[in-house]
């Protein structure tokens, strides 16, 4: 029992904004100024440390140690901090390092090897619907995240089906719902009931109406809510009876918020549904923007998407390169930059 849902009431909380132009009618600041400025608490946190620490004085043990420190303080883990630190140590004496200058550079290029590996952009035309199943805590950024990512496909020309899979917080399927409305998106839901039954729906739905891409919204769930984390596998295993080669894709949606617990959340949500691809929302709100070295180390998987705010377009590919020149990037003085 399914429909396509017509509700016109404004959804009572998050709904990705569409803010191509900003509220005083200015043009509205690229993604490179919008992720810059969204890490301004990360570099603060860690490019302030840094700053502090190299404008003083020449590289010595001393200042790497302040700089472990530092490195700790911005969620960077033990494991990437330890890391860094020695590959610094390499640097400073095979390269002969002498200024400041030269060990920041060297930090940002060790820093970009160790996140490198985790730029692996979404790909979808493998399958015909692509299907993706979205999980994560509570208030982590799933559903909002939904309807940034469907934008983010149609821009590329893609025909996008919602599954209102969280049928225990009746907000989050008003909010698929008056969101597809809008949006001209077809939302496929239930007035309660299970899951796993919803997708399925979906699923079959989109297969029927040549649709491309299906992304399937999930309840928030604790990792310590074992019977949560089983109904979870089974939407999985629900998903594989509607198309043996699904879902495609398994993304864990994660607050930077959380810092260093995002690895425990990795592993649990990992062992329930087989992640395939993160994407890391709420960097504009933390100094945490370390944990992705973490990630990077200790639970490598593919970071699909990062957020760096509420408007629609605020969430984009994750690019190492970009990431790190934001982390490292002199302040500019434009609004919002390192004020936040
Ligand atoms: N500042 C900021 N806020 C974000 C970002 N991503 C999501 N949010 C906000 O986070 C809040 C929670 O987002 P939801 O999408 O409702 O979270 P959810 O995971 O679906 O929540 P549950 O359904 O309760 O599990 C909303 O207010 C969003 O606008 C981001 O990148 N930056």
């Amino acid at each position: 029992m399914f429909g396509f849902l017509k509700k016109s009431a404004p959804s009572e909380s998050a709904t990705p904004q569409a803010d191509a132009v900003a509220p005083d009618g200015a043009a509205r600041p690229s993604w490179g100024e919008r992720l810059k400025a969204g890490l301004s608490r990360t570099r603060q946190q860690l490019g302030g440390g840094l700053a502090s620490l190299f404008g003083r004085r020449r590289i010595d043990e001393e200042l790497l140690e302040e700089l472990e420190s530092t490195l700790l303080m911005a969620d960077c883990g033990v494991d990437a901090t330890t890391h860094l630190i020695d590959e610094l140590r390499r640097r400073w004496k095979r390269d002969k390092l002498e200024t400041a200058d030269q060990l920041q550079g060297a930090l940002a290029d060790a820093l970009h090897e160790i996140v490198a590996p985790l730029e692996a952009p979404l790909q979808v035309d493998g399958h015909h619907p692509f299907i993706i199943m979205i999980a994560g805590v509570n208030g982590a950024g799933k559903t909002t995240s939904i309807g940034k990512l469907a934008k983010y496909f149609q821009a590329q020309g893609k025909s996008v089906l919602l599954a209102a899979g969280d049928t225990f917080r009746a907000a989050a399927r008003e909010q698929l719902m008056t969101w597809g409305e809008r949006n001209n998106v077809t939302v496929i839901a239930q007035d309660g009931g299970d899951a796993a039954a919803v997708i399925f729906d979906a699923i079959n739905a989109a297969r029927a109406r040549g649709i491309d891409v299906v992304l399937a919204d999930t309840a928030g769930r604790l990792p310590t809510q074992l019977h949560l984390m089983e109904e979870i596998a089974k939407v999985r295993r629900v998903i594989a009876k509607a198309e043996p080669s699904g879902p495609h894709e398994a993304i864990l949606v994660l607050d930077a918020n959380i810092g260093q617990n995002a690895l425990a959340q990795v592993k649990a949500f990992d062992a329930a549904i087989g992640v395939t691809g993160l994407v890391l929302t709420k960097l504009d709100g933390t100094a945490k923007g370390g944990v992705v070295a973490a990630i990077a180390r200790q639970c490598p998987k593919p970071l699909r998407f990062i957020g760096v705010g509420e408007g629609i377009d605020d969430l984009q590919p994750f690019r190492a390169r970009e990431f790190v020149d934001a982390l490292f990037a002199t302040p500019s003085g434009s609004a919002g930059d390192d004020n936040a």
